[in-house]
């Protein structure tokens, strides 16, 4: 019998306040959340898939918690679902914190043709208004659902549904909290129509488990940044036993960069660390335009660029690649292929 999988990670769809001491945190397990979805689905919305439903607990976490490790769980156990021919689409709940993140991740090792849908919330399980349920129907819906055939990896949310690469969450509270990516489909009142086909992954390899211990941070090098303890992080890390994987530049506008970070990015390569400019505009593609140690002096200083990825959506990639085990020169072309 064909089946949409949902995969539960945690997250506000997951959370509850016990004790206000403590706050809200993922607690529902992934049958409470599927008790949700009752026999009148199936007559209230005109898509709803003829399929059953099958659930897993993978973690039971808030978003701000999840590795590098956990991502690479989560995309071990989308395998692991697609490989039984019953499943027809797979469903993962996420806190909305990093679903960016997750959703890239995925999106750079899938290659499989069952769509791969990632919702969540932004009110908590306990809330009488929440939108968990309704995001978690029509995520189900949308994975079981022909049109989304060869979607990949997306992002469902308050009836809309993104492209995992480059959708951001840009608002912390909104009930509709993501934006930008392609939107692929919608879905009102329990219909899905099809708008758009998100571009394919590049079919990265799985990274192996040592991803859990990469460090690639992101330096904020904008105003009042300071080069100095940037230039810290690349020559000392070493002596207090971290051994830095890249940097990821996160400078102003198009890809510019405070006084001294040129002299970073030049550092950093002579140490071997890669470092991808990129941006803290939320949209559009990070360029080389300016001297005067803007973008045009910090990739000749060895930066690649983040084109039209996220500071943290290129920190995955950056990641992947370097798990991959790519050389420099290979990794740098790798790169740019894939950001764009
Ligand atoms: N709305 C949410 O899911 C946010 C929550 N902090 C999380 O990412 O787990």
């Amino acid at each position: 019998m064909p089946r949409v999988h949902v995969i539960a990670t945690g997250g506000t769809i997951a959370s509850r306040t016990e004790h206000h001491s403590i706050g809200s945190v993922a607690s529902d397990s992934v049958e409470e959340l599927l008790g949700v979805i009752t026999s009148g689905d199936r007559e209230a919305h005109e898509d709803w898939p003829e399929h059953q439903v099958s659930g897993e607990q993978l973690f039971s976490v808030n978003s701000f918690r999840l590795t590098f490790a956990d991502l690479r769980q989560i995309a071990l156990a989308v395998e692991q679902a697609v490989a039984d021919p019953e499943v027809v689409g797979v469903v993962i709940t996420h806190g909305t914190d990093t679903i960016e993140d997750t959703a890239f991740f995925l999106h750079c090792v899938y290659t499989g043709t069952v769509p791969v849908v990632i919702t969540g919330a932004q009110k908590p399980a306990d809330d009488p208004a929440g939108d968990g349920p309704g995001n978690l129907r029509e995520a189900i819906l949308a994975a079981g659902h022909p049109h989304m055939a060869d979607t990949g990896v997306t992002i469902s949310f308050a009836g809309r549904i993104h492209s995992a690469r480059a959708t951001r969450k840009h608002h912390t509270l909104a009930p509709e909290p993501f934006t930008g990516g392609t939107e692929i489909a919608t879905v009102t009142h329990g219909k899905l129509v099809r708008q758009a086909t998100a571009a394919a992954g590049p079919g990265l390899p799985m990274p192996p488990a040592e991803i859990g211990s990469v460090q690639i941070p992101i330096l904020e090098a904008g105003l009042g940044s300071s080069a100095q303890l940037a230039r810290h992080l690349v020559e000392d890390s070493a002596s207090c036993g971290i051994t830095l994987d890249g940097l990821v530049l996160m400078g102003t506008g198009a890809g510019n960069a405070a006084d001294g970070f040129v002299t970073v990015v030049d550092l950093a390569c002579q140490h071997h660390i890669p470092v991808v400019l990129a941006t803290r505009t939320t949209f559009g593609p990070v360029v080389a335009i300016y001297g005067n140690g803007g973008g045009v002096d910090l990739v000749a200083a060895g930066a690649m660029l983040a084109g039209s990825l996220s500071p943290y959506q290129a920190r995955i990639l950056l990641a992947l690649l370097v798990c991959a085990g790519f050389a420099a020169d290979q990794l740098a072309n790798r790169f740019a292929e894939v950001a764009g």
